[in-house]
């Protein structure tokens, strides 16, 4: 650094998000730290990916150094390890926005369950959310990163002990390189053995053998230069070329995750369009998978020149998936706006999907517990797709698997649902909430439990969009337990021995009074077969929403009235018939009728709709039943 540099350096405070994350990392709950390397490999060879992009626009950029490489120089005397790439290099501004910010989603999600985990757990955690640039300060006591953007007559020096501050100062620019980015590493104490040939070069070609740009090793200052992995592309070479390891070496440079792939898809299509695509579905569900926000991640090549990973080269609900696709179809100079019309790559675009899908659909058949294993990662995701793509409707609900009432702790596909489907149902019975517990605790349940009739338990979100849509799955239509009338009558009760006929006309009297009394918040009173141990519940009308997405439109505000539930009545059970019996005591059969309306929305997992009048009303029930 020159005195000049020195006097205009500035100094910048961490967003906190960043402080954070350095924090952790640097005492760290994660224990492997060669993958700082393989961190820092991957953004050079992503920035020198970048430079052959810009350089189609712009050929100067290039200059007389056209190949992309890293070079990664040891210095054992000065404990010294620099990282340097020839790509495209940051501007100021881009430095600060890059090593100063975290710009990713779900980040501050990610670091409080970090946080708040084991330490264990954490580890696994750290290695989900790819540790990116920060990781190196696990064997860093000091940063320096200076960076010449390609094209610009200004170059960068950005410094921390990634202890909360960074510093960014102007270069002399007849001391760095003429393009690109030189990380320099001050190593701490116990991390000398990153200035050891030997470790270096067995980390890059475990971890990154197979990046796309050349990596060099220069043993001491001074010394030659020496190739230690050529940059060819492992998704060109045909699948009997390459090994399981070195798939899953490929995988965790293109995913950021540590684990092994799930399911590999590998194959060169040729004919009316030609490309070439390597796909991954993670071992593991990354941790912000559920995110809304979240992007794919599938990098788009031609010709082997990188061009962007922001394509939407895959429907939104194969998003958990990894990897890329070359195509020689593309022409280089084609915007990145442009590429995203390109019915070239829609037809891409449909043929990767469905060799995916086929995939999953393979392993289905050959390995159930995998497979099972892949849907309790990513099954929630994969069901937006029965929701967003007609077109393969039937074949992702044949994926499927459902927690159902007679499932146990295994898991049911529609196909099992439907081959033992009782004679005369013409429906497949779901019932749809935000946990397995409170489904199992359910009354609408009872009376499916009682008649042996196999009910969904549906606890994903996107479950009721589809459910309503879906029209049917081999015949059968989709159909809440929480709406309409249940018809279980035609079904025999398994114990025929708890069915009572209710005695009609005080009854009757009871019913016409509760649905006169709370006529103001319920659409209508009946007789329940879907009831057998409690007493009543709530139940959607035929058109409209069923009771839970009811609920997902209300908390997401796009509700504004929800349509007056139907109150079920157990005419055989013991507190009915008591309530019933009281007659000529109206104001007790009031309070009696609202209590067992909030009783039913209590079990809904709601409030009663006026706590003040629930507990004045209860106090009164009690009173009398006390004093009488
Ligand atoms: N060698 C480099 N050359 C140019 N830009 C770089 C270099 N290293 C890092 N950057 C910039 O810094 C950003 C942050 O890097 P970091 O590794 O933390 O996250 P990322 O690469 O964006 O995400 P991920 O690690 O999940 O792929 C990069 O996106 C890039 O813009």
């Amino acid at each position: 650094m020159t005195t000049t540099a020195e006097q205009t350096a500035e100094s910048h405070v961490f967003e906190a998000d960043v402080a954070r994350l350095l924090h952790m990392m640097v005492h760290s709950v994660y224990s492997d730290r060669n993958v700082f390397l393989r961190e820092l490999i991957s953004n050079a060879a992503d920035a020198c990916e970048k430079l052959r992009y810009e350089a189609i626009e712009k050929p100067s950029f290039l200059g007389a150094d056209a190949e992309g490489r890293i070079t990664l120089t040891l210095d054992e005397e000065n404990r010294q390890l620099v990282v340097e790439d020839n790509g495209i290099g940051m501007s100021r501004d881009e430095m600060i926005e890059a090593l100063g910010t975290i710009a990713r989603s779900g980040t501050r999600a990610f670091l409080e369950r970090i946080e708040a985990s084991k330490a264990a757990e954490g580890a696994q955690l750290i290695g989900q959310f790819g540790v990116g640039f920060y990781s190196c300060f696990m064997v860093a006591e000091r940063v320096d990163v200076i960076s010449h953007r390609a094209g610009s007559q200004e170059a960068w020096i950005w410094a921390s002990d990634g202890k909360g501050s960074y510093s960014v100062s102007p270069a002399n620019l007849a001391e760095v390189p003429s393009r690109g980015t030189r990380i320099v590493l001050h190593l701490m104490e116990d991390a000398k053995q990153y200035t050891s040939r030997w470790t270096v070069e067995r980390i890059v070609k475990e971890q990154s053998g197979h990046v796309p740009v050349a990596i060099r090793v220069v043993e001491k200052p001074g010394s030659e230069p020496v190739q230690i992995t050529d940059g060819s592309a492992l998704w060109t070479k045909s699948k009997s070329e390459v090994t399981k390891e070195e798939y899953a070496d490929f995988y965790r440079g293109v995913s950021g995750q540590y684990d092994e792939p799930a399911l590999t898809v590998h194959f060169r299509a040729e004919g009316r369009h030609e490309y070439t695509a390597l796909a991954f579905i993670p071992g593991t569900q990354p941790f912000d998978m559920l995110d809304p926000e979240r992007k794919g991640r599938m990098k788009l090549y031609a010709k082997r020149v990188f061009i962007t990973d922001d394509a939407e080269l895959l429907p939104r609900y194969l998003r958990f998936v990894r990897g890329l696709v070359d195509t020689a179809d593309l022409p280089l100079n084609v915007s990145r706006e442009m590429i995203q019309e390109s019915p070239i790559l829609m037809a891409i675009r449909k043929g990767v999907t469905s060799r995916i899908i086929t995939a999953i659909e393979k392993l289905s058949e050959s390995d159930a517990e995998a497979f099972l294993k892949f849907w309790e990662n990513f099954g929630a995701v994969l069901k937006e797709g029965i929701y967003d793509d007609l077109e393969r409707r039937a074949q992702l609900m044949a994926l499927a698997r459902f927690r159902t009432s007679t499932s146990g702790e295994g898991y049911r596909s529609l196909a099992e649902y439907v081959k033992d489907i009782k004679e005369g149902q013409n429906a497949i019975y779901y019932l749809a909430g935000s946990s397995l517990d409170q489904l199992k605790a359910s009354p609408q349940l009872e009376g499916f439990l009682a008649r042996g009739i196999e009910v969904l338990f549906l606890t994903d979100s996107v479950d009721s969009f589809w459910a309503m849509n879906a029209p049917e799955f081999e015949g059968k239509a989709f159909k809440s337990i929480t709406q309409g009338a249940a018809d279980l009558a035609q079904f025999p009760k398994l114990d025929r021995q708890a069915t009572q006929e209710p005695e009609t006309g005080t009854m009757a009297k009871f019913l016409a009074f509760t649905k006169q009394t709370l006529a103001d918040h319920i659409a209508d009173v009946r007789a329940s077969d879907r009831l057998t141990e409690s007493a009543v519940c709530l139940v959607a009308p035929e058109d409209g929403y069923d009771r839970q997405m009811e609920k997902i439109l209300r908390n997401a505000g796009r509700l504004e009235d929800a349509a007056k539930p139907i109150l079920e009545i157990n005419l055989v059970h013991p507190l009915i018939k008591a309530i019933a019996s009281v007659e000529g005591d109206a104001l007790y059969q009031e309070d009696a009728a609202f209590l067992l309306l909030d009783q039913a929305r209590i079990l809904d997992g709601d409030r009663p709709a006026n706590p003040r009048g629930f507990a004045e009303r209860l106090a009164r029930v009690f009173q009398r039943s006390v004093q009488s």
